[in-house]
């Protein structure tokens, strides 16, 4: 069933704004980079005003947007889930907004109103810096408007002069940089409960930890007695380029002359590789020591391979190419079965070289949310370190791949030299970035836990491509056939 939106509350001289057709929204999520849903059957069955940003223009209103999927909670995913969608008010189109417009409708009091994503307009998240500001005034650093609450940290005075921009690479979220001085993310799903991408950047940013972007607030909502947060404020890493995007040009420069070993080629990356496993060792023993850790006895290691397994067969109803290969991943799943002790701790969740950034000091990491398919619970448990280990060696098979889909060069006359290639650069990185993690070789017990994490991670994006970028699926699936292969 189909719900209208409730409406809003008239404020003094500002449009109110009524029926906003559920069709307008199911529309615009079809459009949008961050909408997990793609490709699945489902209905837009709800659209709920949560709170309305203090000060204006524009008005502007953040809806939590209800997506049922008619597979239900089929396949490991979850049958219902919740997106924010802030939408600026403009009772006249506003042309310089054209790309983000998502609908207009007639309201019965005011006529025509135009709604566009707040995310794309400076006048709309000026609103939310000044609100953030507004908080630090106050002695518990947090201020309440309609329904919304902005949290703020001590120890940084924003820049209310500098303007915002949407970033927009590669994201599930949505992030918007004011100037300089600071980053937003706005939460695109969300879930009622904390969000590890705060608690962890609190703890982090209270440790003095030098691999993360210091946390300077956060924005959420209390829905059944719950918070649900929305958005996070940090510090913006002003000297930063995108891990992701270094080691994409490393594998360009490596390309472009084919006749050059990995090693040889002027853009190696195994220097930076070894400093990002330096760094994930150090944020790993922060986090070790500022949140609960434990040695689990060995019946946890068969609950691992069980899970591992339940979350193999749950993809493989969203995918049906890993039907072939379940009988070797389900080999690399059992030998973890056979494991001792497990030690678990608060890990990253979901980490690849998009979420590392080199900045003139050194690496940093971000975005400690988790897998975005995970429900939230299963997101804060402790877990292992190898699963965010894993996560970067897939990282580095990725890159490779993308180029040669990017320069369309995959199937040319020279795709074995290329492949060839592809596994040199891989392979050196890996072993860089391992080595200098682990401080030398692995123990036959941990390298049996990083290969079942990298199965699990390669089985997990096989679903994540299916669901966000369909023409990508085939990266992981080329991982997942060679995983456990003569
Ligand atoms: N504090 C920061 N300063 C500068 N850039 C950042 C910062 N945090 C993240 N980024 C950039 O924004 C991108 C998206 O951030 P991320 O937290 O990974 O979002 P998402 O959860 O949507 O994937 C990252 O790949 C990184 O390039
Ligand atoms: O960054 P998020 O937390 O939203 O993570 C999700 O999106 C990632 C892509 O943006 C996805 O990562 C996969 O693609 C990367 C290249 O774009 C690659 O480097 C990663 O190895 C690969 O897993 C991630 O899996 C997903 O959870």
């Amino acid at each position: 069933m189909v719900h209208a939106h409730p409406g809003r509350r008239s404020r003094g001289g500002t449009a109110a704004v009524s029926h906003l057709d559920p069709q307008v929204f199911a529309t615009y999520l079809e459009r949008t980079r961050w909408f997990g849903g793609k490709g699945r059957a489902y209905d837009v069955t709800d659209v709920s005003t949560i709170g309305t940003l203090p000060g204006e223009p524009p008005l502007v209103v953040v809806h939590l947007v209800e997506v049922t999927y008619a597979d239900g909670s089929d396949g490991g995913e979850a049958g219902v889930e919740l997106y924010q969608v802030p939408l600026a008010f403009y009772e006249h189109p506003e042309q310089r907004l054209d790309h983000a417009f998502v609908g207009w409708w007639e309201d019965p009091d005011h006529g025509w109103v135009h709604a566009y994503d707040a995310l794309h307009d400076r006048e709309a998240m000026a609103l939310w810096q000044r609100a953030f500001d507004d908080a630090a005034e106050s002695p518990d650093g947090t201020m309440s408007s309609d329904g919304l609450v902005f949290h703020r940290l001590p120890g940084h005075d924003l820049d209310l002069d500098a303007q915002s921009s949407l970033f927009s690479g590669e994201q599930s979220n949505s992030s918007v940089r004011y100037g300089e001085d600071a980053l937003m993310k706005v939460f695109r799903k969300v879930t009622p409960g904390r969000n590890p991408d705060i608690s962890v950047h609190e703890v982090l940013t209270e440790a003095g930890s030098t691999h993360v972007a210091h946390l300077y607030g956060w924005l959420e909502t209390v829905q059944d007695g719950e918070p649900v947060q929305l958005a996070m404020l940090q510090q913006f890493l002003r000297t930063a380029t995108d891990g992701w995007e270094l080691a994409l040009a490393s594998v360009r420069s490596l390309y472009a002359d084919l006749d050059v070993h990995a090693h040889d080629s002027g853009g190696d990356f195994a220097g930076e590789a070894s400093r990002l496993g330096e760094a994930l060792r150090e944020v790993h023993e922060t986090l070790h020591e500022h949140f609960p850790a434990e040695r689990r006895p060995a019946s946890a290691a068969r609950e691992l391979a069980d899970a591992m397994v339940g979350r193999l067969e749950a993809a493989a109803a969203v995918v049906p190419e890993l039907a072939e290969h379940t009988g070797r991943l389900r080999g690399a799943y059992d030998a973890v079965a056979g494991l001792g002790d497990l030690d678990v701790q608060q890990v990253h969740g979901d980490l690849h070289l998009g979420q590392t950034l080199r900045t003139s000091i050194g690496w940093k990491i971000v975005d400690f949310e988790g897998e975005p398919a995970k429900p939230l619970a299963e997101r804060q448990l402790p877990d292992s370190p190898w699963r965010d280990v894993a996560g970067m060696l897939r990282s580095f098979d990725y890159a490779p791949r993308v180029v040669q889909r990017s320069l369309g060069i995959e199937d040319g006359p020279d795709a074995e030299l290329l492949e060839q290639r592809a596994q040199e650069w891989a392979e050196r990185n890996k072993n860089h970035f391992l080595t200098a993690y682990a401080g030398g070789g692995l123990s036959a017990e941990q390298q049996t836990l990083l290969d079942a994490y990298v199965a699990d991670k390669a089985v997990y994006e096989t679903v994540y491509e299916t669901r966000n970028r369909p023409s990508w699926v085939g990266i992981p699936l080329q991982a997942v056939a060679k995983i456990g292969a003569p």
